[in-house]
């Protein structure tokens, strides 16, 4: 799998993304920066990373969307090509138009730093093949609009064909309003396109990939990119 991470100025997930891949995949992702207008020849998966791009400037991931690079990123999914937007990657792809919704200021109004609980609502796709459907999984989390919104009637199509990717959930695996920390709509913390070409998500598998991070609760995610 050629994996190529997007860098915006202000990102500054890459290195960990770039370790979670080569962990899962053997193999080093290509850094390209925004300013590109080609990925590299073979880029199988292209991932945009968290961060703070453009200093979160107008929306997060607004400026970002309209990088020089963001045309060859369209054409790749257009070639239904893998892409993959973890939090400021997910605000960005949400906000270039490849996945429907917004990113609101979370309910609290403050930045959450802290773990949370996911749900795997879609098994058998690309980014969730090593998982069980309905398995369970830590991952941190740190945002300040991580709060996903969308009218009903795209909520309503995103749960009618199957498209929402994961869910917030408490210990029981059940998705309550206390452990929907940022207030998203229906818990959803995480979606697919309607070709399950592209995933966005806020909170970071990248991060616990390693027991010396605390655990390893991520990396199923790479390891279905890399078996992809
Ligand atoms: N970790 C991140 O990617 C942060 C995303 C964005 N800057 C926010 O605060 O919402």
């Amino acid at each position: 799998m050629r994996a190529a991470i997007i860098l915006f100025p202000g990102t500054n997930r890459e290195r960990d993304m770039a370790i979670a891949l080569e962990r899962a995949s053997g193999r080093k992702p290509a850094l390209v920066f925004h300013r590109e207008t080609e990925l590299p020849t073979g880029t199988d998966l292209v991932v945009l990373p968290g961060g703070f791009s453009y200093g979160d400037y107008l929306r997060s991931g607004a400026m970002a969307a309209h990088s020089p690079i963001m045309a060859a990123v369209r054409a790749h999914a257009a070639r239904g090509g893998l892409v993959l937007g973890v939090c400021n990657g997910f605000q960005t792809l949400i906000e270039a138009g490849l996945l429907p919704g917004g990113l609101l200021k979370n309910a609290t109004l403050r930045f959450l730093s802290m773990d949370c609980i996911l749900r795997v609502e879609r098994s058998g796709t690309a980014f969730t093949n090593h998982w069980q459907q309905g398995a369970t999984f830590r991952a941190p989390m740190a945002h300040g609009d991580g709060n996903y919104f969308a009218d009903d009637a795209t909520l309503d199509r995103l749960e009618g064909e199957n498209l929402i990717a994961f869910r917030y959930v408490d210990e029981h695996a059940q998705p309550t309003s206390a452990a929907n920390r940022n207030g998203s709509a229906r818990n959803i913390a995480g979606i697919f396109s309607p070709d399950l070409r592209i995933c966005g998500l806020m909170p970071h598998p990248e991060d616990l990939v390693d027991p010396l991070m605390g655990g390893v609760d991520g990396l199923p995610m790479f390891e279905s990119l890399a078996a992809a």
